[in-house]
């Protein structure tokens, strides 16, 4: 499998009152095509912090971030913006769905930044997504009639929607039951197996074993790269 992500020694600190406060000292590690791999540690250990760097949302301090063999160093806010929107797709464990669209507009909606999907596409695309995450009858249903797992699966076809190389989820369970929260950890493996990677933060364990790598990240620093 190719390598999609490389970290070379990255760092990141945060700045307060002239003070410096790290948060990731000097995480390295790769991460190939179609693996999942879970990040778990203990609260405040850099966990978000790493996915955000990970997703483009935030940029390391120091060290090198090499996606498909590019050092994202060399991008501008623009090819950042790009990457984000056709190759990234984000999930959250408050869902982050917008209240007063449809199921169908949620998914829809990155489609109208991505510049390589017609707009002519935009409803067959998002129908697709939701097809794929067992929502076909769900299509014009508002977040707010759907139960916690129905809208994590709209948000997850929303991620999917781009047909992302990575999918990067922040507690994807967190806000729901156990059977449920196993189907959607179901879900992501699916996909994870048809060629996307995800990584996944978690503080549930029988979830990171479920994946092929457990990153386990103890006051910024890596413990268990395998
Ligand atoms: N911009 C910032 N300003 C102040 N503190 C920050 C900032 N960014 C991160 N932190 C701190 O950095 C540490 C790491 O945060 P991060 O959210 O990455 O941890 P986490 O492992 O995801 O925690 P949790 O499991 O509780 O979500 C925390 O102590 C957090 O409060």
């Amino acid at each position: 499998m190719a390598e999609l992500i490389r970290l070379e020694q990255l760092s990141h600190s945060f700045w307060q009152a002239k003070q410096e406060h790290p948060i990731l000292k000097g995480i390295s590690m790769s991460i190939n095509d179609g693996e999942t791999v879970a990040i778990t540690g203990p609260s405040g250990s850099g966990k978000s912090t790493l996915l955000s760097i990970l997703g483009l949302l935030d940029t390391a301090s120091s060290g090198q971030y090499y996606l498909r063999q590019q050092s994202v160093n060399t991008l501008n806010r623009q090819q950042k913006a790009q990457i984000r929107n056709q190759h990234l797709g984000w999930i959250f464990q408050n869902f982050s769905l917008i209240g007063d669209m449809t199921a169908l507009e949620n998914v829809a909606l990155p489609l109208r930044f991505n510049t390589t999907v017609p707009s002519s596409h935009y409803r067959a695309t998002a129908e697709a997504a939701l097809i794929k995450v067992g929502l076909a009858d769900k299509l014009n249903a508002l977040p707010a009639e759907l139960s916690g797992g129905q809208q994590q699966r709209v948000a997850i076809a929303r991620a999917l929607v781009s047909q992302p190389s990575l999918i990067l989820a922040d507690e994807p369970t967190g806000n729901l039951d156990t059977t449920t929260g196993q189907s959607i950890v179901n879900l992501l493996l699916q996909l994870a197996a048809e060629g996307t990677t995800v990584v996944l933060v978690t503080h549930d364990l029988a979830i990171a074993k479920q994946c092929q790598r457990a990153i386990h990240l103890v006051d910024g620093c890596l413990t268990d790269a395998q």
